[in-house]
């Protein structure tokens, strides 16, 4: 069994984690952290977990974090670059949902995130964990920088086209749509009821932190810098990405059979027949980024669109996609939950 512990349980991606481990056949849960919510059994905040969950809230400092093989940090920017080190040195691999890990510059890191990092070396170490790109590293991997919801939605949609060699990289675009479940579950105005609800946005267009990522991302695998347009939205919806994606295309290419062979030994990733939209209730709970390519009137741009739920594929579940990478186990164990419809 795979010893796991959870800082930040209370949180969204926290409890869905809770929700997918607690289902996982080889998974014992040791230790799940909260700060406010020490001494409370899980099970009394999130009903959901009654009888599947008989642990209690503990302080992360009273944690027994350095007995787990793998410990999960479902925290804010910022709290798993100070524990990190301590856990790598006691032999405990780390998967750290947030983003202190995931941007290779330093400095870069350090503006869009607005506070100094605590270990600059091991960003050097950490491997990005998108599976689809990724996997041989991660399997070989003690520190996992989990991609952001937005920048999985994204890659996975724009990496075909790349890897091929036939898209524009000047004048890439993501127009993505967000569930507000994307901001988690503290208080904040802009995710009361009254103000998301019939409501629909664009936010951060000057700048969004996972512009930085995405382009590090499809940098890496162009071999070459892009340019990238990233404008997210907030949609009235609980769970849920949209990503539509606009590359103009510089050579001839058939789009389906493109993504169909890249994508066609990938169990997460399921591109749908020419001709669909995708929508995001199609895997809301599900660990899968559903994809269509179009082509509108023939003309030289590609249209992507790719969705996923942001709590699964784009944290938790791509979380427990790369924990069963680092432990050798199939890589969709305890993931095979179909999507809830309607
Ligand atoms: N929501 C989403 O769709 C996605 C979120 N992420 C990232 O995952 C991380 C968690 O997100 P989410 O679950 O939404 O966040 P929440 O705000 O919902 O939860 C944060 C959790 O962290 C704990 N926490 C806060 N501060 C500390 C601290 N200093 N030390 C230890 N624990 C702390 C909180 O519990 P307590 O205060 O009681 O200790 C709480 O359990 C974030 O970095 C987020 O950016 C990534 C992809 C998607
Ligand atoms: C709707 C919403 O507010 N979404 C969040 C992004 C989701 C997230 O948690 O960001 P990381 O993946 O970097 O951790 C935002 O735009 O800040």
């Amino acid at each position: 069994m795979v010893k796991v512990g959870i800082v930040g349980g209370t949180g969204y991606t926290g409890v869905e984690l809770l929700r997918l481990l607690a289902q996982h056949p080889d998974v014992e849960l040791v230790a799940i952290t909260s700060r406010k919510e020490a001494g409370m059994a899980v099970s009394d905040m999130f009903p959901n977990l009654r009888g599947r969950v008989g642990l209690k809230f503990v302080d992360p400092v009273d944690a027994p974090l350095k007995s787990c093989d793998v410990v999960f940090f479902a925290t804010p920017n910022g709290i798993a670059m100070q524990q990190t080190r301590e856990l790598l040195d006691a032999g405990v691999r780390v998967i750290d949902l947030a983003a202190d890990f995931r941007i290779k510059d330093v400095a870069l890191w350090e503006k869009w995130y607005g506070m100094p990092h605590a270990c600059p070396d091991l960003i050097a170490e950490a491997v990005y964990g998108l599976p689809e790109l990724n996997r041989e590293h991660i399997r070989k991997a003690r520190l996992i920088a989990n991609p952001g919801c937005y920048p999985t939605a994204a890659q996975l949609g724009f990496l075909p086209l790349i890897e091929a060699g036939v898209a524009d990289l000047g004048h890439l675009v993501a127009d993505c749509k967000s569930g507000v479940s994307g901001a988690g579950r503290k208080a904040e105005v802009g995710a009361l009821f009254s103000e998301a609800a019939d409501n629909f946005k664009a936010y951060a267009v000057a700048g969004h932190r996972h512009l930085p990522e995405i382009s590090q991302g499809l940098t890496l695998v162009a071999g070459k810098p892009v340019q990238l347009t990233f404008v997210p939205h907030l949609t009235p919806l609980i769970r849920g990405i949209h990503a539509t994606l606009y590359v103009r295309l510089t050579a001839e290419v058939d789009l389906q059979a493109l993504y169909e062979k890249r994508y066609a030994n990938e169990y997460f990733v399921d591109v749908l027949p020419a001709g669909a939209h995708p929508e995001t209730r199609s895997v809301r709970g599900g660990n899968f980024c559903r994809i269509a390519v179009h082509r509108p009137q023939g003309g030289d741009v590609a249209v992507v669109l790719s969705v996923i739920d942001n709590l699964t594929k784009g944290a938790a579940g791509q979380a427990v996609q790369n924990m069963n990478l680092l432990f050798d186990l199939p890589e969709n164990k305890g993931l095979e939950q179909i999507p809830l419809l309607p």
